[in-house]
């Protein structure tokens, strides 16, 4: 698993990494800017000697990478152009030095869209165009940018504006958050972006919609704060200690008594308040389910997932569910319908059980069979009083103790997920919303989120004036205390947080894009899956984890073309493909 981290968690590592000893500042500039360099030559090979760059620096570490990186291309043959924003006496320390680097190879001119135009007038003659580095802002933006700098910016994926053969980042595109991907001030879009080589590791914001939709391809660069120091460790622990401020010698011992890692870690905590980590998930995720084991010799030992329907005409999105619950493995799926719907389930319906729910009665009835241990309810369920009375009958019947039905263990509350209409209930009955437990996992979609959680959703969308912005994970975080459950919350990329705080990310981009996946009915088909893990004996948050990560992947097997029907089909695939 990767963990992404906030920009300040970010400067806590390097700040305890430097004041370790184990690194300086000016040796991790060097790193990441000659990282900066070995991509743009793995990525495009065919650029070299004779390449032109337009290197924009800002006026912070973020420019002093790009000095690097122009100090690097020039040492390697390329015609280097610099122009910072900014004035070079207020550059930080180590920025300040590889300025004055460079100043010796070449010239620095002033950022403004003048002296853009007027180079690329200047260039025309050779009719080479460059590649721009942006090294303007990276962790450290903190406020909207200003028009002149947002008007360089534009002008540099306006198709009248200046041309250009490639577009690097150095960390993000300058003007989004890194914390939340959004643009400070949403006032100009984030420059399409080929390459954005980011540091140590990903930052949550580049696993955001906004920001990955700018960005074509992301490469993190290894700057060496995952090795071993090597430095002498009492000189570490004084400078760790002098850091965090330990001054006794009874401190100064404990914090020696510790092994180096968990002083590294306590510094790093120190300078920050960590969170529980954002984890972005990744194939490992789907190893749960082959520790769940695959196959077994009772179906019952593999739960029975109960999906409620809606009535006539509206069996579609539960039929689509029942299929996603039995395909991921629950042992029985069965689908409850009003006795008017039976007739068109059955047709529609073979290896998943059919039964009638006439109201809330029969189906608190239905419960008692303390087999049935993961609910699904929500896909075209509809909106009305007895839809009301069924979401009812089914969080009082599977909160812990309430139950009649308890679920596959003593004192386990049965496992539900609350999707669609089902969610639009919750919205409007806070008795309803009130009965949720720990037990339960929502998976609302924007709209969904934005009326169960008004002042979260408004929050969120509030235009940000400083960085870090409220991002989708805050909300997602805030929203999962609030409801005292799991919450997934749907997009691109889709966040999922429990109410203890972890938090994981499941984004649909870069290598793992999807568009397709935004298709009628692709939701059901997840609700079902998740349903289906829930019977399986997954935990709420590792059901909702793992059941995202394999419809994305389904989504990617299947390819273009892809409809809701082909999700749950193609899951025999992807799992074989994973071993399992
Ligand atoms: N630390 C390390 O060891 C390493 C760091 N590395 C690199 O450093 C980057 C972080 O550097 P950083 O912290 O200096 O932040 P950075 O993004 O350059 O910007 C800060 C400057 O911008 C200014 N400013 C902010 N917003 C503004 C606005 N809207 N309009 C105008 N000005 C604005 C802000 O001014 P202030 O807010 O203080 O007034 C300040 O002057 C990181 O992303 C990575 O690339 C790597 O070399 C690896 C080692
Ligand atoms: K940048």
């Amino acid at each position: 698993m990767t963990e992404l981290l906030t920009a300040a968690q970010m400067r806590a590592i390097e700040e305890a990494a430097i004041a370790s000893g184990q690194v300086t500042g000016l040796e991790l500039m060097e790193r990441a800017g000659r990282g900066v360099v070995e991509a743009i030559g793995e990525e495009w090979p065919e650029l070299r000697a004779g390449s032109r760059a337009v290197v924009l620096c800002g006026p912070g570490n973020n420019g002093g990478d790009g000095f690097v990186v122009a100090r690097l291309l020039w040492q390697a043959g390329w015609g280097v152009e610099v122009f910072l924003y900014g004035e070079p006496g207020k550059l930080p320390p180590d920025a300040r030095v590889n300025y004055e680097r460079w100043v010796e190879l070449g010239a620095v001119e002033a950022l403004n869209e003048d002296a853009l135009f007027q180079s690329e007038a200047n260039r025309s003659l050779d009719n080479q165009d460059p590649v721009v580095i942006d090294a303007l802002f990276g962790t450290g933006l903190s406020r909207p940018l200003t028009q002149d700098i947002g008007r360089c910016l534009s002008s540099l994926h306006h198709t009248d504006g200046i041309s250009f053969a490639k577009h690097v980042s150095v960390e993000c595109p300058s003007g989004v958050c890194i914390d939340s991907g959004e643009v400070l001030g949403r006032d100009y879009l984030p420059t399409d972006t080929d390459l954005c080589v980011t540091f140590h590791r990903a930052k949550v914001g580049h696993y955001t919609t906004a920001l990955a939709q700018a960005v074509g391809k992301l490469i993190v660069v290894d700057i060496g704060l995952d090795r071993d120091p090597g430095a002498d460790l009492p000189e570490i622990y004084a400078g760790l200690s002098a850091m965090l401020g330990i001054s006794t010698q009874a401190g100064v011992e404990e914090f020696r008594a510790a092994a180096l890692s968990e002083a590294m870690e306590y510094a790093q905590k120190t300078l920050v308040e960590r969170d529980e980590p954002v984890v972005l998930l990744q194939a490992g995720c789907a190893e749960e389910l082959g520790k769940a084991g695959w196959t077994g010799e009772h179906k019952y030992s593999y739960g029975h997932a109960f999906i409620l329907s809606g009535g006539v005409g509206k069996g579609g999105a539960a039929r689509l569910a029942a299929r996603g619950a039995l395909r991921i493995g629950a042992g029985l799926v069965t689908v409850g319908c009003p006795p008017g719907a039976l007739q068109e389930n059955a047709a529609a319906l073979d290896a998943v059980m059919l039964r009638s729910v006439a109201d809330s009665e029969a189906l608190r009835d239905m419960l008692e069979d303390p087999r049935i241990n993961a609910i699904g309810v929500g896909p075209g369920l509809g909106t009305g009083a007895r839809e009301v009375d069924l979401v009812r009958a089914v969080l009082e019947t599977s909160r812990d103790g309430k139950g009649r039905g308890s679920g596959s263990g003593a004192g386990t509350a049965r496992r539900l997920v609350i999707d669609a209409d089902a969610l639009t209930l919750l919205a409007k009955d806070e008795g309803l919303f009130g009965l949720l437990h720990k037990g339960c996992v929502l998976t609302p979609h924007g709209g969904e989120f934005a009326r169960l959680f008004p002042d979260i959703a408004e929050r969120l969308e509030a235009v940000p004036q400083t960085g870090p912005a409220y991002s989708k994970v805050d909300a997602t975080r805030e929203a999962a205390v609030r409801a005292g459950c799991v919450v997934l919350f749907k997009g691109p990329d889709t966040v999922i947080a429990a109410p203890d705080g972890q938090c994981s990310v499941n984004a649909a981009v870069y290598e793992r894009a999807a568009p397709w996946l935004a298709t009628a009915g692709s939701g059901d088909v997840l609700a079902g899956f998740i349903t289906g893990l829930l019977a399986r004996g997954f935990e709420p948050m590792q059901a909702a984890e793992t059941a995202v990560w394999l419809h994305v992947d389904c989504a990617r097997s299947f390819g273009p073309g892809l409809i809701a029907d082909d999700l749950p089909e193609e899951l025999p695939t992807v799992l074989r493909r994973l071993g399992l």
